[in-house]
């Protein structure tokens, strides 16, 4: 059992590297998150952000380094087992079931965490608190008036709502959002960032994101990540005004 130190990252990387055939595209990373915070890596394309979030999150496997999630070494393990040691990733591309009712695929979430395959026969103690803790998610993300509603049919912005709601029933306290906003208006924009401020109060929270507004609005810190190294991680203000962010990220994206 492993007994979180109170200046222990929530998540650490040391050394990360990580090479598809002779190109190596993470480069010796070194990050650290701390827990309670909301940090956001920001980057040109192709700087290596999905690389990174799949080494986290376990769809990849580094090629040297090491990966700590609350002091216990995550580098490599299956998403699973990630997700059970306490991290959850929602995916930037839309995985919800979209046949299930919104509800349902909320139990589902539930039933993973606790084990339990779907559709088995369980005590009805267990039925309702898996019914219980399903609603708590579904408020939380603001769906109680779509609880009956197929997934398929929700705009996309409730879309991404209920894949947060997804990513809360496994009860994680590390969250990794990857790009939460894209493609939204700038109204729905401005409703996924309080409803992520509001679910991740008290958790610790990494996500990639391209608009600098929502950083601002969001983020304690923010990594710029640069062909594969992390240039600077600072408060979103420092990293704005940062000449060598400027240069390497911002400037590009003004141009
Ligand atoms: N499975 C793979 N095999 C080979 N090269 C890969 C693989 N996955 C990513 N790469 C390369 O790694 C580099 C980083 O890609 P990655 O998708 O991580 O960047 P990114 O910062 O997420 O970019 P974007 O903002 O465009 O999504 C790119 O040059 C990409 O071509």
């Amino acid at each position: 059992m492993i007994v979180p130190l109170k200046e222990q990252p929530a998540l650490r990387l040391s050394g990360v590297t990580k090479s598809f055939g002779p190109i190596e595209v993470i480069k010796g990373l070194e990050l650290d998150v701390w827990p309670g915070e909301r940090h956001a890596v920001i980057g040109p394309n192709g700087a290596g952000k999905s690389t990174l979030f799949n080494l986290i999150s376990g769809m990849f496997v580094p090629s040297s380094g090491e990966i700590m999630l609350n002091g216990q070494s995550i580098g490599g393990l299956p998403p699973h087992r990630i997700n059970r040691a306490g991290l959850a990733r929602s995916f930037q591309i839309t995985n919800i079931f979209h046949r299930m009712s919104v509800l349902e695929n909320l139990r589902i979430g539930v039933l993973a965490r606790h084990g339990v395959r779907y559709g088995l026969f369980r005590p009805i103690a267990r039925i309702q608190r898996v019914n219980e803790e399903a609603a708590e998610a579904l408020a939380r993300v603001g769906l109680e008036a779509r609880a009956h509603d197929l997934a398929g049919d929700l705009t996309y912005s409730e879309q991404r709502a209920l894949e947060i709601g997804m990513t809360l029933t496994t009860g994680a306290e590390v969250i990794l959002l990857d790009e939460p906003t894209a493609g939204m208006s700038r109204e729905e924009t401005a409703q996924a960032v309080e409803l992520i401020r509001s679910v991740t109060e008290g958790k610790t929270l990494l996500m990639v994101e391209h608009d600098m507004s929502v950083v601002f609005s969001l983020c304690d810190r923010v990594s710029v990540l640069v062909y594969g190294n992390i240039l600077a991680t600072d408060t979103p203000e420092r990293i704005s005004a940062n000449r060598d962010v400027q240069e390497a990220y911002l400037g590009q994206e003004a141009s």
